[in-house]
C-alpha cells in the first residue's frame, strides 16, 4: 500500500526569487493529479523537492504518514524536466542499468526493460543508442526509465510535451493503468485539454502558490454556468430579473451568467419565447483553460 503523497507547506527561495510559498497539496493512491501553472510558477521546483534533488527551505513531503526519506524516494518513478538519459548508451542497456540501480536482478531488469519498451512502442529500438531516437521516442524511453522499477508513486514533469497524438494516447493509457493499480500519479503539463480529460484533480499554481485545487468539474462549476440563447430580438431585456440570472449580455446570442442552484432553465426558455422564436438554447461551463486564465491573472 503506497499511501498518500503529501506536499506540506514547502517554501523555497533562490536568492531574491521566491520560487515556492507554502506549497501544499496531496495526491491520493489511485488518483491522477494534474499540476498546472504558467512558466516559472514553481512546478519543477516542487517536483525536484519531492524527489530530494533539491532541498526545501521549510515544509515537508510525506508518503503515507512518514516524512519521505531515501528509502521511500527510491520507490518513486520520476521523469525530470531535464531529460536525463545517456545519449550514447543503448536503450535496452540503459533501462537495465537503471533497473539494476533500483535493486532488480539481471533477469528481472531485462524482463522489465523488454516489457516497457514493448508497452511504450520502442521495442524495435532496444539496441539503438538513445541519442539516435527522435525526441518523442526518447521521451517514451524516459517514461520507461521512470517505470522500470515498478514504482509505487509517479512524479512526471511535463511527460506530454513534444509527443505526437499516438504517443500521447500511449502515455495517457499508461498513467491511467498505473493509477488503476492504486498508485498516486502527479504530472505537470501546459496541455490543459489533456489535464481536463485525464486528471481526477488538478492544482493551479501561480507565482509559487497553489491558487486553486479540486476536481476538474468542481473547479469548472465554481466558475459559474452560462446559458446561451440565440433568437430573441436583441433590443428586449427579457431575462432581467429572472430568478438565478446574475448578468445578461444581450446580442444575437444572449449570454446569461446564472447561479445553477437557483435558475430554472425552463423558466428562462419560456421568458425568451415570449419575445421571439428560439433557434438555439445551450448551457456551458468554463473550460479548464478559461479557469486557468482567470486564476493566474487574478
Ligand atoms: N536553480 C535555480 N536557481 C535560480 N532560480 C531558479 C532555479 N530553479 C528555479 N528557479 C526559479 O524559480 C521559479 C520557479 O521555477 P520552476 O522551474 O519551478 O517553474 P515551472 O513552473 O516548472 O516553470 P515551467 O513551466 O516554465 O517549467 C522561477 O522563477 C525560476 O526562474
Amino acid at each position: 500500500m503506497t499511501g498518500i503523497l503529501a506536499v506540506d507547506g514547502l517554501h523555497k527561495r533562490f536568492g531574491d526569487v521566491i520560487a515556492l510559498r507554502d506549497m501544499t497539496f496531496d495526491v491520493r493512491p489511485g488518483e491522477i493529479f494534474g499540476f498546472v501553472g504558467s512558466n516559472g510558477a514553481g512546478k519543477s521546483t516542487t517536483m525536484r523537492i519531492i524527489l530530494g534533488v533539491l532541498a526545501a527551505d521549510s515544509g515537508e513531503v510525506r508518503l503515507g504518514d512518514k516524512p519521505i526519506d531515501l528509502v521511500t524516494r527510491r520507490k518513486i518513478g520520476y521523469m525530470p524536466e531535464e531529460r536525463g538519459l545517456y545519449p550514447k548508451m543503448k536503450v535496452g542497456e540503459q533501462l537495465q542499468f537503471l533497473a539494476r540501480l533500483h535493486g532488480l536482478s539481471a533477469a528481472g531488469a531485462l524482463a522489465s526493460a523488454r516489457h516497457w519498451t514493448d508497452r511504450l512502442g520502442v521495442a524495435a529500438r532496444f539496441d539503438d543508442n538513445v541519442g539516435d531516437l527522435s525526441l518523442g521516442n526518447q521521451q517514451r524511453v524516459q517514461l520507461a526509465a521512470a517505470l522500470i522499477h515498478d514504482p509505487t508513486v509517479l512524479v512526471l514533469d511535463e511527460p506530454f510535451s513534444g509527443l505526437d497524438p499516438v504517443a500521447v494516447d500511449v502515455m495517457s493509457e499508461v498513467l491511467q493503468e498505473k493509477a488503476g493499480e492504486g498508485i498516486p500519479v502527479v504530472f505537470s503539463s501546459h496541455q490543459l485539454d489533456l489535464v481536463q480529460r485525464l486528471c481526477d484533480r488538478v492544482g493551479i499554481v501561480a507565482r509559487g502558490e497553489m491558487r486553486a485545487i479540486g476536481a476538474v468539474d468542481d473547479l469548472r462549476a465554481r466558475g459559474g454556468v452560462t446559458l446561451e440563447v440565440t433568437g430573441p430580438p436583441t433590443d428586449r431585456r427579457w431575462a432581467d430579473g429572472l430568478p438565478g440570472v446574475l448578468t445578461a449580455d444581450y446580442g444575437p446570442t444572449t449570454a446569461l451568467r446564472v447561479d445553477p442552484a437557483v435558475v430554472d432553465d425552463q423558466q428562462v426558455l419560456a421568458a425568451a419565447l415570449t419575445v421571439g422564436p428560439i433557434h438555439r438554447f445551450t448551457t456551458s461551463t468554463p473550460s479548464l483553460t478559461d479557469l486557468f486564465r482567470e486564476v493566474v491573472t487574478a
